[in-house]
């Protein structure tokens, strides 16, 4: 089938200038195998995306965590699409449900700045996921279902988006989803990718897995049939990232 691991660090709102340097240095020096096995992309604050870019080895790319929904203009705060291509920045992050329940970002509204960061060029990590709520009630696939179809409604090309499922009750708990439970909502999406976009897309489409992935459980995880990578948060800023990049060769 062709989908190559990914592996994405969402350092999320950390790091001090010399923190993030360190950071970059371990994982120039880290061995990892090469591109065609597996695509490593880290996502700094805004504020150090162009040292990380400088500075990072160049198999390895950057992502910003968020972008506006339109062209950008008097929107205090906001970063827009257009510098992203202006600082030759690749990849976006966007609908990480950190946004989606702090900011209020809803369904339809990510679905918009998924399509416009396309628009622009830009790869997408596209980021959805329930509450612990939602899988107690039974809901995990309609929401999940639901989060992309509004993707979905406004993205005819899905070349440049990898879809990151992230359960909300997994992110900085320390309670990853087992293998099975991640497995299972990774192959019902992409049933509904294969029956509501295309068999073609369900085929290529890689489906990642986030929330307290770290180097021990990763190996498990990357095992299963429908996990194709990785969004990783904390573990991201430590040496472990490296551990989580290398568990790639499971699928080899
Ligand atoms: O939100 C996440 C990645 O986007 C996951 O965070 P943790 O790996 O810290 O649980």
């Amino acid at each position: 089938m062709g989908r190559k691991f990914f592996v994405g660090g969402n350092w999320k709102c950390n790091g001090t200038t010399d923190e993030v340097k360190k950071i970059v240095t371990t994982l120039n020096e880290a061995k990892v195998p090469g591109e065609d096995v597996v695509e490593v992309v880290v996502s700094p604050p805004y504020v150090f995306l162009p040292v990380v870019k400088s500075l990072l080895r160049s198999d390895f790319h950057v992502a910003a965590q968020n972008c506006w929904v339109r062209k950008g203009g008097a929107y205090t705060g906001e970063i827009s699409a257009e510098m992203l291509v202006n600082l030759d920045i690749p990849w976006v992050i966007l609908g990480h449900s950190e946004r989606r329940q702090l900011l209020n970002e809803s369904n339809e509204f990510v679905g918009d700045k998924v399509a416009y960061a396309l628009s622009l060029g830009r790869k997408v990590i596209a980021c959805i996921g329930e509450t612990l709520e939602e899988r107690e009630a039974g809901t995990t696939i309609a929401v999940v279902a639901e989060q992309t179809k509004a993707i979905a409604a406004k993205v005819s090309n899905w070349d440049n988006v990898v879809l990151a499922y992230e359960p909300v009750w997994a992110i900085g708990t320390g309670k990853v989803a087992t293998p099975a439970q991640a497995q299972e909502v990774h192959a019902d999406l992409r049933k509904w990718v294969h029956d509501n976009v295309s068999a073609d897309v369900a085929a290529s489409l890689r489906i990642i897995y986030g929330g307290s992935v770290n180097g021990g459980n990763s190996k498990e995880l990357a095992s299963q049939p429908d996990v194709d990578g990785f969004l990783v948060g904390g573990a991201s800023l430590k040496p472990e990232f490296i551990d989580i990049i290398n568990a790639a060769t499971v699928k080899n």
